[in-house]
């Protein structure tokens, strides 16, 4: 679905992703991995348009989508989350989603960003009606919402941005089995990047590791959470969790629990 070749991004004469190429298969959840600074938003800036390639090729669905603008890429099929949800406070949870909505793959009647808009947020678990205000949202619920008005888009590859970040641990594997249930019901293809390995290595296919811009892992995440350059550059004192997070998955998946 996605094939990332040699993909190159400069700021001035400082290198942040320096030569990466990667694929993504029809309904895999890949994980993006790797420490601040890395490189790994900006990697999701280049697949959503926000930034230019310097050089390299991303082809999805075999068409070539590096440096065209956003919305284009969106109308393709890719949504991303952002990091920090800043949604319109004035407008209701329904209308931050329409307008998603309208956004999305072109479409420009209401009623089918309506639509969009109610799949999105129940799929997410959010208050379908219409005047259900944003400000009551805590921390859960503004990711949720980011969630939504990334499905509302209709993609067929979610780039999910650091879905965890502030939320306790029962909002975090609820956030997490939301994307497998993203995947499992309607298809969607997903990279994630995430700082917290346990919940994240409990729902991936595969990992992909960067550092100083560059890829210096990639395979499954037992292997990963055991890759001895990983764990110095990275995972430190959380290798331990993520590895048993890794091969309980995969235990479980090799038993179809
Ligand atoms: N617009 C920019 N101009 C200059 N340097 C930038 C710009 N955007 C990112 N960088 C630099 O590129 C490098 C990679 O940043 P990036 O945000 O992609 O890392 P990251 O892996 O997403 O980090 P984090 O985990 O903290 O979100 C960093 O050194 C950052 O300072």
């Amino acid at each position: 679905m996605l094939a990332v070749e040699g993909l190159v991004k400069r700021f001035g004469g400082f290198r942040a992703v320096n030569n990466v190429s990667f694929r993504v298969e029809q309904g895999e959840i890949l994980g993006l991995i790797g420490p601040n600074g890395s490189g790994k938003s900006t990697i999701f800036n280049m697949l959503s348009g926000t930034l230019p390639p310097t050089s390299g090729s991303i082809l999805f669905d075999g068409h070539e989508i590096a440096g065209l603008a956003p919305h284009r890429i969106i109308n393709r099929g890719i949504g991303r989350t952002f990091q920090i949800p800043r949604p319109f406070h004035r407008l209701s949870i329904f209308e931050n989603v329409v307008l998603a909505g309208f956004y999305g793959q072109g479409r420009h009647s209401r009623g089918k960003a309506e639509e969009a808009a109610e799949r999105a947020l129940a799929m997410v678990g959010l208050p379908t009606d219409r005047n259900a205000s944003v400000e009551g949202l805590g921390a859960a619920g503004l990711k949720k919402l980011e969630l939504a008005k990334a499905l509302a888009t209709g993609p067929k590859l979610l780039l999910a941005d650091e879905s965890l970040g502030g939320l306790d641990e029962a909002e975090m594997d609820q956030a997490a089995d939301m994307l497998r249930r993203i995947r499992d019901e309607l298809g969607i293809t997903i990279i994630w990047v995430e700082h917290i390995m346990g919940v994240l290595m409990r729902v991936v296919d595969r990992v992909m590791v960067l550092d100083h811009g560059e890829k210096i892992a990639e395979g499954l995440p037992a292997d990963v959470a055991g890759d001895a350059k990983v764990i110095e550059v990275y995972l430190g004192t959380d290798a331990d969790a993520s590895l048993a997070a890794a091969a309980a998955a995969q235990a479980r998946r090799r038993i179809g629990a």
